[in-house]
């Protein structure tokens, strides 16, 4: 019986405050994470941000114990998932690959190698796809099979997204229908969507797909709550978690459940959708911070449905992917992340006179060094502007 590697790609944790300086600074390295348009900037710019962000960011896991559940909660599902394909006749054996603490995505490849797997499925424990996550962890593990001939001999097989999955959907729905149940009154109950947010230029140039699949999950969760409750309850989509200063996908969480509050909604059942897992942006930002904003609003009953973790109908589910994909055909790391091919991904390099394209692209470029030396030169004390008296 062939042997499989199931590698479960997620985005990693600090596991304690002294890890959060380096674990941020890994994500922000990420060019599928702050797109810039010149490459060199990208390690001083991460270097800056992360150490500016330290300790707002080490408050926030102070406040949930410490460090991130993430390591923890994803080693279980792998373990029962696991023993679900094992249950299922196929001899697997799962992996966790973390994108920006450990264990990293080198260690779960170099002990793929180490087991002699004959063949690996890569399941990414993000249902909905965006390029600043199953993309980018896609885009690593590629990095990773270019530089080493023994992982690119291995037949690889990767789910995409399974954001509209019968299984996925129907666990979704069975959390969220016992939270709407322990509602005083059921039919009036309003579900609250809450999804990791994006850049929204991600989506609107790039062509990131994240918010089409969003959508659509959203749409066949309220679907199957009907069904199964046998009414039907109003819901909002929003989007949390916004970084920095450009515009992100609409509306954001805490203008969204401000304006239900003036509205008068009271009982508020809100649905971490885009996460699989309790991590920081569930149990601070959601448990703590969306709380205490929606008591502010007037809203009374605020229950929050617990993450999928290791719920038995979501490993099932996840099973039952991993089992179609062996049973498909190979789906090869560029498959997986690729866009559609209609959109821009940066605009053009060449240089043309006036308001066009190509102007915005330079004074970005010229605005982005000229704030970087600016941002370098705050910190270290010395510099031009030191010099002729304006710091
Ligand atoms: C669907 C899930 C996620 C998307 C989409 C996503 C995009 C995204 N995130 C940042 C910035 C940060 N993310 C951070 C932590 C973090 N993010 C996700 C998930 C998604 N991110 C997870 C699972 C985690 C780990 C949480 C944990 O428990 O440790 C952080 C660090 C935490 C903080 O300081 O707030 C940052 C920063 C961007 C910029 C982005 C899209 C471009
Ligand atoms: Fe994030
Ligand atoms: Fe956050």
């Amino acid at each position: 019986m062939a042997k499989v590697g199931v590698l479960l790609l997620n985005l990693g944790g600090p596991e304690r405050i002294q890890d959060v300086g380096p674990f941020l600074y890994n994500l922000f390295s990420d060019p599928e994470i702050i797109r810039l348009p010149n490459p060199a900037l990208q390690k001083p710019l991460a270097w800056l941000i992360s150490s500016l962000r330290a300790s707002k960011s080490q408050e926030a896991y102070r406040s949930i114990g410490g460090g991130s559940p993430l390591r923890r909660i994803t080693e279980q599902q792998a373990r029962e998932l696991q023993s679900a394909l094992r249950l299922l006749g196929i001899e697997a054996t799962s992996y966790v690959a973390m994108r920006y603490w450990h264990p990293f995505t080198e260690s779960a490849v170099a002990d793929i190698k180490a087991d002699d797997v004959d063949e690996v499925v890569v399941l990414p424990l993000y249902p909905h796809f965006s390029i600043s996550t199953s993309g980018s962890s896609f885009r690593e593990l590629q990095r990773l099979r270019q530089a080493d001939p023994v992982f690119a001999a291995l037949p690889i097989r990767c789910i995409r997204s399974y954001h509209d999955d019968r299984g996925y959907i129907d666990a979704m729905a069975g959390l969220i229908a016992r939270e709407i149940q322990a509602c005083p009154d059921p039919d009036s109950a309003h579900v609250f969507f809450s999804a990791h947010g994006v850049p929204k230029s991600y989506v609107e140039e790039a062509g990131d797909p994240y918010q089409g699949e969003i959508e659509t999950c959203a749409r066949l969760i309220i679907e199957k709550l009907e069904a199964t409750l046998g009414h039907s309850n109003s819901f909002t989509l929003a989007y949390q978690s916004r970084v920095g200063p450009v515009e992100w996908l609409k509306p954001y969480t805490d203008e969204a459940l401000a304006e239900l509050g003036r509205q008068g909604v009271k009982d508020l059942v809100v649905v971490p959708i885009s996460f699989v897992s309790e991590h920081i942006e569930t149990l601070e930002e959601i448990d703590i911070e969306y709380r205490k904003l929606a008591f502010e609003s007037g809203i009374t009953n605020f229950r929050r449905v617990p993450a999928l973790d290791t719920n038995p109908a979501f490993i099932q589910g996840l099973a039952r992917l991993v089992q179609q994909a062996l049973d498909g055909p190979e789906v090869n790391l560029d498959q997986a992340a690729a866009l559609p091919s209609t959109v821009k991904l940066y605009p053009q390099d060449k240089w043309a006179w006036g308001w066009n394209n190509s102007s915005e692209v330079w004074n970005g470029r010229l605005a982005m060094v000229g704030f970087s030396a600016f941002l370098v030169e705050l910190i270290s004390g010395s510099g031009p502007l030191h010099a002729i008296g304006l710091l």
